[in-house]
């Protein structure tokens, strides 16, 4: 679905954002896309949409060079970007103005998605509140129904039980045909949404992971004290909280806050264990 060999992009030539970035996304899986502020995580969707474009190496989508934005590809990818600008229509004529872009758009989940985020439907988009907007967009988005959606912050301005409505509507979204993106620097929103964790940090991609293998992998506890053994040991007020590598236990959950903050940290031990075993190209560590 998105093939990148490669990639080098910056916005001056003297402070490279990505050398030698490489990353494989397919059908079937919902992605978090996480990065700390700044590492470039828009950017790289906006590489990925044919949005900006690599300085050097492969940024295929569809089987096609992202750059060139090919209306069959354009068709079938929907780019939902962190910051939304909504027309004075109302959702009705948005919709009629612009769903038949998307051939595979679906009138009635997108009744569906508004009718579970209580956006009023008869509403002109301008009047609604900002998360109302978003809410609006991220209906949009699901029901264009594409091969690809890729969305940049979006439970940004999204309330608690709108942030639970999301994560359930994205659940559902999902299919075996299409592949699905969401960046966030807020880990936690993408606790028990995801399936593969993604992590970009200097100027690479560190892990792409499924997290049901990091879960068989690894396991994360909260002890009085960290030990020699442990790949990695953060304090915090309840004692240490730690990773350390499974030895044949059930797999338990993905501490994702815990273990994004040991990539992008100082864990050489975690590193080491985790690129054990792992093709040549992803997950790279
Ligand atoms: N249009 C632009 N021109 C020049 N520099 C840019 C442009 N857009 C982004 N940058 C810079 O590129 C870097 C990466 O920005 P980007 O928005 O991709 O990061 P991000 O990971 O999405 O950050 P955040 O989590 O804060 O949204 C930043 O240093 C930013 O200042």
């Amino acid at each position: 679905m998105v093939r990148i060999r490669n990639l080098h992009f910056g916005y001056s030539r003297k402070r490279p954002l990505f050398q030698n970035l490489d990353l494989t996304l397919e059908r079937g899986h919902i992605y978090g896309l996480l990065g700390k502020n700044g590492a470039g995580k828009s950017t790289l969707l906006k590489n990925i949409v044919g949005l900006a474009f690599p300085d050097g190496g492969v940024c295929e989508v569809l089987g096609q060079p992202a750059a060139k934005r090919l209306p069959a590809v354009l068709a079938d990818l929907f780019f939902l970007p962190e910051e939304i600008y909504v027309p004075a229509v109302t959702a009705a004529k948005f919709v009629e103005q612009t769903a038949g872009f998307y051939p595979k758009f679906d009138h009635d989940a997108l009744a569906h998605y508004l009718s579970e985020f209580e956006v009023p439907a008869q509403a002109v988009l301008t009047a609604l509140s900002f998360g109302q907007q978003k809410k609006f967009m991220i209906g949009f988005a699901l029901a264009a129904n594409t091969s690809l959606l890729v969305m940049d912050e979006p439970t940004n301005g999204l309330d608690i039980p709108s942030k639970a409505q999301f994560r359930k509507l994205m659940a559902t979204a999902l299919t075996e045909e299409r592949c699905l993106i969401i960046s966030t620097h807020q880990v936690r929103d993408l606790e028990s949404l995801i399936d593969t964790v993604v992590v970009l940090h200097g100027q690479r991609i560190v892990l792409n992971a499924d997290l049901g293998e990091l879960a068989e992998r690894l396991t994360f506890a909260t002890v009085p004290e960290a030990g020699p053994a442990d790949l990695y040991a953060e304090e915090s007020v309840r004692g240490a909280q730690v990773i350390r590598a499974n030895r044949g236990g059930l797999g338990g959950r993905v501490d994702l806050e815990l273990l994004f903050n040991a990539l992008v940290g100082q864990a050489p031990a975690l590193t080491a264990y985790l690129s054990q075993n792992q093709p040549a190209h992803e997950p790279v560590l």
